[in-house]
């Protein structure tokens, strides 16, 4: 891990963000034909104490990246940024970008990356302005090329992988529920897969709303079982080299889901680390 955080400039990081993206030539970009990297075995090292962590966290569609990355925010102190959240933000609004956005995110397909840069760099530039510093990325990077030009402006501490097999990130998808008017996810989605090769078997039980959003739930238009499938085929193809990247810079931890988030939430602290009792943690694992 680069000791020395470097915290986001309140002034010139978003702008060099954007110049130094802008400024690449498309041809430099690295295919996500990356030759995969040999797994191996060493745990970063991992120290929150007295700064604002730059983490990132990777992994499948459905696989709870926002709800642990939120929670963890919550923990340490820092934003919590979901670049799926700023792409729907922009689609749902009146903006000049909204019909492509929703017909590229119907179809389970990437928006580019001059796109989720450019709306990733605005919102860094507000959280700047209220005197953010800090951040958990959800979702971003999700190409190598993403994650190339975010190595070019800021140093990342750490980034965790979360993981889950194919069927349960399926399933988790379909059930899951957000309610239009707190904004809160939940999931109806009872979950019994029996592990193969040797993995343990998952149960996930459903995470019901409160009585007062039961009539206000909606579902993401992109999580019908069509577009899961395309999406999770997006992310074997152009997001997983971002591990192999990550893995290859020493940053990356692997964390196997064991059930449900109160089941997961207890051990995901341990492996990094951190104690929900405490601010701010210092460790060294
Ligand atoms: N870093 C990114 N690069 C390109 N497209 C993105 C990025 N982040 C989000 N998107 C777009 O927003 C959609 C929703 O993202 P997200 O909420 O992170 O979904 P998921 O559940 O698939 O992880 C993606 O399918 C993609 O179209």
């Amino acid at each position: 891990m680069a000791a020395a955080t470097r915290a986001l400039r309140s002034s010139s990081f978003p702008s060099t963000f954007t110049t130094n993206f802008i400024r690449r030539s498309l041809s430099t970009a690295v295919s996500s034909a990356a030759a995969p990297l040999k797994s191996e075995s060493f745990t970063p090292f991992i120290d929150t104490k007295g700064k604002n962590v730059q983490w990132v966290f990777l992994g499948c569609p459905g696989v709870g990246k926002g709800t642990f990355a939120s929670r963890l925010s919550v923990l340490l102190g820092v934003p919590h940024i979901a670049t799926g959240d700023l792409v729907r933000e922009e689609l749902s609004s009146s903006g000049p970008l909204s019909k492509q956005l929703t017909e590229i995110v119907n179809q389970g397909k990437l928006v580019s990356d001059e796109i989720v840069i450019s709306l990733l760099s605005k919102r860094l530039e507000t959280g700047e302005a209220k005197g953010e510093s800090g951040f958990i990325l959800d979702g971003f990077p999700r190409t190598v090329r993403q994650a190339e030009i975010l190595d070019d402006v800021t140093d990342i501490d750490l980034v965790v992988n979360l993981k889950l097999p194919e069927k349960v990130l399926v399933e988790k998808c379909l059930g899951r529920r957000i309610c239009s008017q707190c904004g809160k996810n939940f999931n109806v989605a009872n979950i019994n897969v029996k592990g193969e090769n040797g993995n343990p078997d998952i149960s996930m039980d459903p995470l019901l709303p409160p009585p007062q959003c039961v009539s206000k739930l909606i579902t993401r238009s992109d999580d019908t079982e069509a577009i899961v499938r395309e999406r999770l085929s997006v992310y074997y193809e152009k997001s997983q080299p971002v591990e192999d990247f990550y893995r290859s810079q020493r940053k990356l931890i692997e964390f196997d889901l064991p059930g449900g988030v109160l089941e997961s939430w207890p051990k995901l602290l341990e492996a990094l680390n951190l104690d929900e009792n405490e601010d701010k943690q210092s460790a060294a694992v």
